[in-house]
């Protein structure tokens, strides 16, 4: 962020209660910068998804507020869940087209933009195929071309490859890194795992629970582009140690904050 810039989005001093009383989440204060691309990390029921939800507009803040530098367009932010959520009837072509058909995209253009995020995704050859004849990995990354379609601006992650075996997942880290250099959204990635957030992220938010809040906010000052090396890299074993470290910290001021 340049010195004096407005930051992309701010979170200030949101705390949320939800209507059976829950305390999801007490006074976050939490600045993102254009295209950055940061991990929350935490232990389960911290608030996690509750930060992305308010971030993308579906739920609104108990007290505090979420300011932008400009308000998200239509399409503006795009969305990936744990779970692909693809329509089981359509075609994944027809999946991914489903935002820019909602946004009454000429057909022409709209095809074009899906055959080539497709292609991005390692898809092009399963355009015809329908989300059951899928792996897990690949609804995944059909999931991804969708959320990816009308070139948001932001792209908000809920642990979108927890459900997925190792090598899978990292192979989509890898891949999600290539779109994110080629398209310079900015990235807001939940994560139980400090592994995968600090390979991905340039900083890594950890999140203490009950009440859900910012415990550590920490730079992950590791080189971009990043691959397979990185896994052996001293620097990112010095890197994960410290937001693992910071999340234990977390755990335990959960007990002195309730
Ligand atoms: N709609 C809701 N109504 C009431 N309580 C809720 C609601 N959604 C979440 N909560 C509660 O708010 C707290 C934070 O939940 P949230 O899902 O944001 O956490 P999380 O860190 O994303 O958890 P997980 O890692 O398990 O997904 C939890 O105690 C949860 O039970």
């Amino acid at each position: 962020m340049g010195q004096g810039a407005a930051p992309f989005l701010e979170l200030q001093g949101v705390t949320k209660r939800y209507p059976n009383g829950t305390l999801a989440l007490s006074d976050i204060s939490l600045a993102v910068a254009e295209g950055e691309f940061v991990a929350i990390v935490g232990a389960s029921g911290c608030g996690k998804s509750t930060i992305l939800r308010h971030v993308a507009g579906l739920i609104a803040p108990s007290a505090g507020r979420i300011r932008w530098s400009a308000p998200p367009a239509a399409g503006g932010i795009g969305m990936v869940f744990q779970e692909p959520t693809l329509m089981p009837w359509a075609r994944i072509q027809d999946n991914v087209r489903l935002p820019l058909d909602l946004a009454k995209v000429p057909r022409a253009e709209a095809d074009a933009r899906v055959s080539a995020l497709l292609a991005q995704v390692g898809l092009a050859d399963f355009a015809q195929a329908y989300p059951r004849e899928l792996s897990g990995g690949m609804k995944m990354r059909a999931s991804i071309a969708r959320a990816l379609v009308t070139r948001p601006r932001l792209l908000l992650m809920d642990e979108p490859f927890a459900a997925l075996d190792e090598i899978t997942r990292q192979k989509l880290n890898d891949d999600l890194l290539a779109l994110w250099r080629d398209q310079r959204f900015t990235a807001m990635f939940v994560t139980h795992s400090v592994y995968e957030g600090v390979y991905l992220a340039g900083r890594a938010i950890v999140m203490a629970p009950r009440p859900g809040r910012i415990h550590a906010d920490l730079a992950l000052d590791l080189p971009y582009p990043r691959d397979e090396a990185l896994r052996t890299d001293a620097r990112y074993a010095t890197a994960c140690r410290q937001v693992s470290h910071a999340l234990a910290e977390a755990m335990r001021a959960e007990g002195a904050a309730a």
